[in-house]
C-alpha cells in the first residue's frame, strides 16, 4: 500500500421505512414555561452546560429570553439541563414516550450523538403510545459545542450561531426518524445504516453499530475506529483550545499507537485485510475533528456510508497532510461497492 494511503468506499443503504409512534403530550408540570398552552407544540431543549469548555452552559443562559421571544408564541419551551454523561440519552427517551413534538440537542457533537441514542431504545425506535400511527418525534439542534462538526456538513457556517439556529427552528427545519439498512462488518462488530431521519426540508440517516455482545450505538455523523477515535478521547483533554483540541488529541493519539491489519467486510462482499491502517472512519456526515473533511462525498440522506481506510499514517504524515484532511482532498483511491 502507498504511504498514507486513505481510500474510500461507498457502502449502500436499502430503505425500510419505519416512523416512531408517539404518543401523549408532555406532562404539563414539566414544562419551564410558566404559560403552558396545550394547543401548542411541546419543544424540549437538552442542555449540556459543560459542553465547549462550558460556554454552551453560559450561551444558553443568554439565548433563553430570545429563545422564548422567537418561540414561545408556538409551542412550549421545557429546559433540561444535563447532569452527567449519558443524561441526554435518559432525557430523550423519557420526552419521546411522553410524546413531545420534538427534541432539540443544545451543545456539541457529543451531545446531539446523546440525544440520537435516545431516540433508541434495545435496538428499537422509543415510541410512546397516545400519539396516532404516524406520528414522530422531530429532532432538532442548537449547535453551540467545540467542533460542532455535524452541522457543517449542512452549511450552517455561521455555526454556533444560536440566533440562527432559532430561526431555523422557527422554520421547521427539524428532522424525523424512519428506517433503511447496510452492513460494514468487523472482526468483532459491524456497522449499518438504518432509520434515516426526515425533516420537513430535510431527510438523514442513522447509522448503528452493533458490538460482538450485541450492544447497539447510533450515529449520525462519522464512526470511527483506532486513532482517531483515540485522538477524540485525547481531544477532551484540551478542548480550551478549541479547535485545535482535535489536532492536539490526534499528535497525542500517535504516542504508543501502532498500525494495525484489519479485516473488512463491506455490503456482504468478502472479507478483506486492509495492511497497517491508521483509522477507519465510517461517514453519514462529512466532517469531524473540528472541521476536518474526513468522509468528503457523504451525504446523510442518500442511504449510503462513506468509508475512508487511512493506512500507514505517522505522526508527521498527519501533520504534514493536515491541511488536506480540513479541504477533503485526501483520498488517494476510491472503491466502489
Ligand atoms: N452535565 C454534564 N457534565 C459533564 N459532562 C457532560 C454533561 N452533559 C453532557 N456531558 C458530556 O459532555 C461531552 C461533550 O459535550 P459536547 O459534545 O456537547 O461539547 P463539545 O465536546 O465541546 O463539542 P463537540 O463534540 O462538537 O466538539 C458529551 O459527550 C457528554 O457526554
Amino acid at each position: 500500500m502507498a504511504f498514507g494511503f486513505a481510500t474510500a468506499a461507498a457502502m449502500l443503504k436499502p430503505c425500510l421505512s419505519i416512523r416512531a409512534n408517539q404518543s401523549t403530550s408532555l406532562d404539563v408540570s414539566d414544562l419551564a414555561d410558566d404559560h403552558v398552552s396545550r394547543s401548542k407544540r411541546n419543544f424540549v431543549f437538552i442542555i449540556n452546560p459543560k459542553g465547549a469548555n462550558g460556554r454552551t452552559g453560559k450561551e444558553w443562559k443568554k439565548l433563553l429570553p430570545h429563545l422564548r421571544t422567537r418561540l414561545g408564541g408556538h409551542c412550549n419551551i421545557c429546559e433540561y439541563i444535563t447532569s452527567a454523561p449519558s443524561h441526554g440519552v435518559d432525557i430523550t427517551r423519557e420526552a419521546i414516550r411522553e410524546g413531545v413534538d420534538a427534541v432539540i440537542a443544545v451543545g456539541g457533537d457529543g451531545t446531539l450523538h446523546e440525544v440520537i441514542n435516545g431516540f433508541f431504545c434495545a435496538g428499537q425506535p422509543v415510541t410512546a403510545l397516545e400519539r396516532g400511527p404516524g406520528y414522530s418525534t422531530t429532532l432538532g439542534l442548537i449547535p453551540l459545542g467545540t467542533g460542532s462538526d455535524f452541522a457543517r456538513t449542512f452549511h450552517w457556517y455561521v455555526l454556533n450561531d444560536p440566533h440562527e439556529a432559532i430561526e431555523r427552528i422557527k422554520r421547521g427545519a427539524h428532522f424525523i426518524m424512519s428506517k433503511c439498512i447496510a452492513c460494514l462488518k468487523f472482526l468483532l462488530f459491524y456497522i449499518y445504516v438504518m432509520f434515516p431521519v426526515q425533516g420537513l426540508n430535510q431527510k438523514l440517516d442513522v447509522g448503528i453499530i452493533t458490538a460482538h455482545t450485541g450492544e447497539q450505538h447510533y450515529f449520525i455523523n462519522v464512526a470511527d475506529i483506532h486513532l482517531s477515535a483515540k485522538a477524540g478521547y485525547y481531544a477532551s483533554r484540551y478542548k480550551g483550545f478549541g479547535n485545535l483540541c482535535y489536532v492536539f488529541g490526534a499528535l497525542r493519539a500517535f504516542i504508543g499507537h501502532e498500525n494495525r491489519n484489519l479485516k473488512v467486510k463491506i455490503n456482504g462482499g468478502d472479507w478483506e485485510v486492509f495492511h497497517k491502517v491508521t483509522a477507519i472512519c465510517i461517514g453519514n456526515a462529512k466532517y469531524f475533528g473540528g472541521g476536518m473533511k474526513i468522509t468528503p462525498t457523504a451525504d446523510p440522506s442518500n442511504g449510503k456510508l462513506e468509508v475512508v481506510i487511512l493506512q500507514d499514517f505517522k505522526w508527521y504524515d498527519f501533520v504534514l497532510k493536515l491541511h488536506k484532511l480540513y479541504s477533503g482532498s485526501h483520498l488517494q483511491r476510491k472503491m466502489y461497492v
